[in-house]
């Protein structure tokens, strides 16, 4: 039975469980629960913290996690990136209070407080710069205010911790992180490519919908090129003489423009639907 850590907490657990759902993997319906078996699926998950995910994952007692980037870097552990899961988006950056350490160039010889001493120590160790992390469980934006530190490194999502503790954002991000697959590349146990492929079905089934329209055959060559798919357009033939009909998967993002574009060009009916899961 293949063993996978999932986030128990936080910003990650309940978009993490729900991409399993949408693959069709049984999550627990208790957030109590610990552990949740699918036997059909032969899967058993396990809900850890996810600063512990990379740890079991790399010491082998479990087979896949479900864990932030930064987080999997931080633990400095042998686990890698499987797949990009495209949720928990963030960026791990310094701040200070304005005018203080304006420039990266800075944060050598300071006091930097920290959740993540592993990414930052990484970082000093990449630019040969030498500082002293403080290391703090959470809310860290409160660390300069209260005198234990000069500036910290942390996670930024929208900006208003930062801006509620008046500090401000310097240099480039240390790291920009995502919720990720870890898993080891020596350890490819059966159902990995299954679980990944199904996973995946799901990341293209969020950012694609599926077009359909009816345009006259005249004007095909121009309406497909605005919706070439991915594979290959459908086409049929419709009841109405001189027309066809259209289907093709559009990326989520740019469909309203290629709906005004096929309405100005000639097509009708044009109908939008998701796509649940698919596999390409
Ligand atoms: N707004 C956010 N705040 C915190 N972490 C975020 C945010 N957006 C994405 N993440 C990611 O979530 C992971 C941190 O999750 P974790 O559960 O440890 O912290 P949390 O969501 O702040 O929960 P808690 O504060 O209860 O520990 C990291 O990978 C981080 O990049
Ligand atoms: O840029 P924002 O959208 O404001 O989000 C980022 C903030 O959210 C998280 O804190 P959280 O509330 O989880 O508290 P913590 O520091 O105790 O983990 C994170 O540690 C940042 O402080
Ligand atoms: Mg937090």
């Amino acid at each position: 039975m293949l063993r996978i850590a999932i986030p128990n907490k936080g910003t990650l657990s309940q978009p993490a469980s729900q991409m399993l759902r949408d693959a069709g993997y049984r999550q627990r319906t208790d957030p109590k629960d610990l552990i949740c078996r699918d036997e059909p699926n032969n899967v058993e998950f396990f809900y850890l913290r996810p600063r512990d995910i990379a740890t079991y994952v790399g010491t082998g007692d479990l087979d896949l996690g479900i864990t932030g980037r930064d987080l999997l870097v931080d633990s400095g552990v042998a686990a890698s990136e499987v797949l990009d899961l495209a949720f928990g988006g963030a960026t791990f950056r310094w701040a200070a209070p304005p005018g203080t350490i304006t420039s990266a160039d800075e944060v050598g010889g300071r006091r930097i407080a920290t959740a993540y001493p592993g990414v930052v120590e990484r970082y000093l160790a990449e630019h040969n710069l030498k500082a002293d992390v403080v290391r703090l469980d959470g809310a860290v934006e409160n660390a300069v205010r209260l005198g234990v530190a000069d500036l910290i490194a942390d996670v930024v999502e929208t900006g208003a911790t930062l801006r509620q503790a008046g500090l401000v954002t310097l240099g480039e991000p240390l790291l920009r992180s995502s919720a990720i697959i870890i898993g080891r590349p020596d350890h490819t146990p059966a159902g990995v490519s299954q679980l990944i492929r199904r996973l995946q079905g799901v990341l293209v089934a969020r950012s694609y919908v599926m077009l359909a329209y009816d345009v006259r055959a005249d004007l095909l060559e121009n309406a497909t090129a605005l919706t070439p798919g991915i594979e290959s357009p459908t086409v049929s033939p419709l009841h109405r003489e001189g027309w066809v009909a259209v289907q093709a998967m559009v990326q989520r993002a740019s469909v309203h423009q290629v709906m005004d574009e096929l309405y100005e060009l000639g097509a009708r009916a044009i109908l939008v639907t998701d796509i649940a899961n698919c596999r390409l």
